[in-house]
């Protein structure tokens, strides 16, 4: 079964993510695209590094191009904003990227964009699921055996043109060296340490880093489709091979983005694990006080709110939207924001994708330590003295069935709450259950819609106060971290 979660179609290789499934999705994208009268524009379609992630797409472009439609077929594993940007700057209603992101190895999936690049919304995968309905009832398989090499009808439809290969990188890279201030770098011989965690980020970064004439050391390059064993997410547990290159090579950054290259995790300087909430602070930070943008910024529920602090302090404002990229960029576009992201490691620039991108995002981190002048972990503290420190204690939990029941029943049905340390503000259901205290501080417990998980997130003025608040749901919950 096919199903959209917080980022696209997401399943276990063999169980849900299967040819059949991955066709019969391929021709539910059809006929919408027929009733909308884009068929004849055609889709354009990448895919990752991981486990049949190239085959799946051989898989649907035989189903597109039975219905005759023209797929652009990005032949070689690329960037998931590449794919987006394809999408925005071609003006094609649709594009299709295969990848599960930062889940797990066994995950594969399929992410699907809309006009101007974005993920598509709510409103548009409920449209899908429903043309996935009548795709259920037409589907007809290929009988054809794929094996290893391409099936003949793949060859066929090259042959006929009804897929043509290509390879936009070229494209995307300019752009983005066209938007970064690439002779600010030029003159700083900043040595940067990437680790693409064995995804697909290490093509655009380190061209993009070595025009900007930066020593680019890489680590975790090969290809793998176990991910070396980890989960391809950059957090503080899977960057410490990095960290430590960091430090021992002495470098000024160490970059590290996820299996599909749309997040991106970063160690400064002195080796420190810089959160994603951190990094957004960083850049809008920079975008106000350094080059001088003035404009909104958006983030997501579970997202730090000291970036809040300084869109105030700056006489700007920050806007809040459920966890999901679709929302921040919908809010950035109505808002005319200059920044939005998400606690969970993405975010997008005014005037860039309409999608998170890591690679566009760690090169103007590289822009702000050259035109600041100061190392990471200076912007950090300046950072830090200005607005205070981020306290945000995460934990997620693994359920069973009847467990995910009980605790929907009491947090979303009855709206039952524990004894809480401090006043409350107000409360929010709009994605989870959020609770905002009156001193500044919110916890929130959601379920996550891209793994089986239940995510707590708290932050408040000091660490104490985090964790305490966290294990306070967690005790009420009778959960149990995994
Ligand atoms: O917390 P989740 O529902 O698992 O979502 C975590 C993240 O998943 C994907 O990467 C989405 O594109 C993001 O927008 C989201 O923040």
């Amino acid at each position: 079964m096919v199903t959209f979660g917080t980022g696209g179609w997401r399943a276990i290789i063999g169980e849900d993510f299967t040819k059949e499934n991955i066709q019969k999705l391929a021709l539910a994208v059809s006929l919408k695209m027929k009733t909308e009268n884009v068929d004849g524009e055609g889709i354009v379609i990448g895919y990752d590094r991981r486990f049949l992630s190239k085959e799946a797409v051989i898989w649907a472009c035989e189903i597109f191009g039975k219905q005759g439609i023209k797929v652009y077929f990005v032949n070689r594993s690329s960037p998931t904003p590449l794919i987006m940007f394809y999408v925005m700057k071609h003006r094609l209603n649709y594009g299709m990227m295969v990848t599960a992101s930062h889940n797990p190895a066994i995950y594969n999936g399929i992410k699907v964009f809309t006009y101007g690049g974005r993920d598509a919304d709510e409103i548009q995968t409920q449209d899908i699921e429903k043309y996935l309905i009548e795709a259920e009832r037409i589907y007809e398989p290929d009988h054809e055996e794929s094996g290893q090499m391409p099936p003949a009808s793949y060859l066929e439809l090259v042959k006929n043109g009804v897929v043509e290969e290509i390879n936009p990188l070229n494209e995307y890279l300019d752009n983005i060296i066209s938007v970064i201030d690439m002779d600010a770098i030029r003159s700083r011989d900043f040595r940067v340490a990437i680790d693409p965690m064995y995804g697909v980020s290490l093509t655009a970064l380190s061209t993009i880093l070595s025009v900007a004439r930066c020593t680019i050391e890489t680590i975790n390059d090969q290809h793998d489709t176990l991910f070396g064993g980890k989960m391809p997410a950059p957090t503080e547990q899977t960057l410490r091979n990095l960290q430590n290159y960091v430090l021992d090579r002495y470098c000024d950054i160490g970059i590290a983005t996820d299996g599909d290259a749309d997040r991106l995790g970063v160690i400064d300087d002195q080796g420190r694990f810089l959160h994603a909430n951190n990094i957004l602070v960083m850049l809008y930070y920079y975008l106000l006080k350094y080059k001088g943008w003035r404009g909104p910024v958006v983030r997501s529920l579970s997202t730090t709110h000291v970036l809040d602090r300084v869109a105030e302090s700056f006489g700007q404002k920050c806007y809040e939207v459920p966890v999901g990229f679709k929302f921040v960029s919908a809010k950035m576009q109505e808002t005319d924001a200059i920044i939005g992201g998400e606690s969970s490691g993405g975010l997008t620039v005014k005037g860039h994708i309409h999608g998170k991108d890591g690679i566009y995002a760690a090169s103007l981190l590289v822009e702000m330590m050259a035109v600041s002048g100061k190392k990471l972990s200076e912007i950090a503290a300046d950072i830090r003295r200005e607005y205070g420190a981020i306290h945000i204690a995460e934990r997620d939990y693994r359920f069973t069935s009847e467990e995910k029941e009980r605790i929907n029943q009491i947090l979303m049905i009855d709206r039952k709450l524990p004894q809480m340390p401090f006043e409350i503000d107000k409360i929010s259901y709009i994605d989870g259950c959020k609770v905002y205290f009156k001193n500044g501080g919110w916890v929130i417990a959601r379920f996550s819609g891209t793994e089986p998980l239940l995510r707590i997130f708290c932050e408040m003025g000091a660490e104490a106060d985090s964790v305490s608040v966290c294990s306070l749901f967690e005790e009420y919950l009778g959960l149990q971290e995994g």
